[in-house]
């Protein structure tokens, strides 16, 4: 038995910045993403029934027992479903620009949910398929989905409810997705240990819970109402929210680099000239500028022309995970 899926990545606008429970991966607050159409993983799951280990291939080299046992952990999830007695090979393959410093952990599980579970024969609903993804990494359950998702935090315990649903089709609304490779100095803190540390030691925690709930119906509103210009200043202005949290953790730590600020600068010089451009950051100091598409050309052209930005990637909303 065999079943190969791909699933593209997402940016998150609205970001998920905390757990309300760490092994579940439940996160503290809802939370807003765009899938992208480009940086998709295209993952194979090989059934066997003659075998008790798993092996995982990742860009067509077997990965060692620290990230293998990973991916074990979570066919658990799956093993325990179904009950059966069976080992995976797992084959991987990132299409993210080589040296791109971007995260495919949300890429990576939802192609490896859709596939395992597709090869084992359980046949999941897009919500339960998000539920499962979201149990290998958080911002994992949104890619399930295509164009602008919401990922609703849930009430319950066992996180039954806490999974992405669609808000907008990716053809429904064209954004341009800038994604800015700036020169990275320093080893960044994992998204995981950032947020863990933040929620556990940072006074600012708590005024992030209390503005994001405002942000993402800041957020929904522009969506539904096609408002380029106020989707743009809830989205920059939550990218700060968070990363101001970082700054009281203890230890402090920041994710921005100076070629960060660069970025930062000239995407409000942009808009100084009338070209509508925003940005947002994730736990690493590389940038994503949103722009509508008859600006893209020119927001490029800027960006690419800073002496600290090493490339630009352009990308559209994409569409959700895909057996193929
Ligand atoms: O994507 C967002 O909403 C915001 C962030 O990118 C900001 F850095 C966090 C993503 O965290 P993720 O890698 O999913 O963590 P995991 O659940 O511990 O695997």
């Amino acid at each position: 038995m065999r079943a190969t899926a791909k699933a593209n990545t997402n940016i998150a606008l609205i970001k998920y910045w905390g757990k309300r429970d760490e092994q579940l991966f439940l996160p503290m607050n809802s939370n807003l993403s765009i899938t992208l159409d480009q940086f998709s993983t295209t993952t194979t799951v090989h059934i066997h029934t003659d075998r008790k280990e798993d092996v995982f291939l990742l860009n067509g080299q077997q990965e060692g027992a620290e990230e293998t046992r990973k991916i074990s952990r979570f066919l658990d999830i799956i093993r325990k479903q179904t009950g059966g007695q069976w080992a995976a090979t797992v084959d991987s393959i990132n299409h993210v620009p080589t040296a791109a410093g971007f995260a495919s952990s949300a890429s990576g599980f939802a192609a490896l949910a859709a596939a395992a579970t597709k090869a084992v024969g359980l046949e999941l609903s897009e919500p339960q398929l998000s539920v499962l993804a979201r149990q290998g990494s958080g911002s994992a359950c949104r890619s399930i989905y295509g164009g602008f998702v919401e990922w609703k935090k849930g009430e319950r315990k066992d996180g039954l409810d806490s999974h992405a649903v669609p808000i907008l089709e990716q053809n429904e609304w064209d954004l341009s997705i800038l994604s800015v490779l700036v020169e990275s100095k320093r080893k960044k803190v994992l998204s995981r240990e950032g947020m863990k540390r933040t929620v556990e030691t940072s006074p600012f925690y708590t005024g992030w819970l209390e503005a994001v709930e405002k942000d993402m119906q800041l957020a929904k509103e522009a969506i539904f109402q096609r408002d380029f210009e106020r989707l743009g200043m809830v989205l920059e202005s939550n990218a700060m929210k968070m990363h101001a949290t970082t700054l009281g953790a203890n230890p402090p730590f920041m994710y921005w680099q100076s070629a960060t600020f660069d970025v930062m600068e000239q995407v409000q010089e942009l808009r100084m000239q009338g070209i509508q451009a925003y940005f947002t950051i994730d736990a690493g100091p590389n940038v994503k500028v949103l722009c509508e598409p008859h600006n893209e050309e020119k927001v490029c052209q800027v960006l690419k022309s800073l002496p600290t930005v090493q490339d630009v990637f352009i990308c559209h909303p994409g569409n959700g995970v895909s057996y193929l």
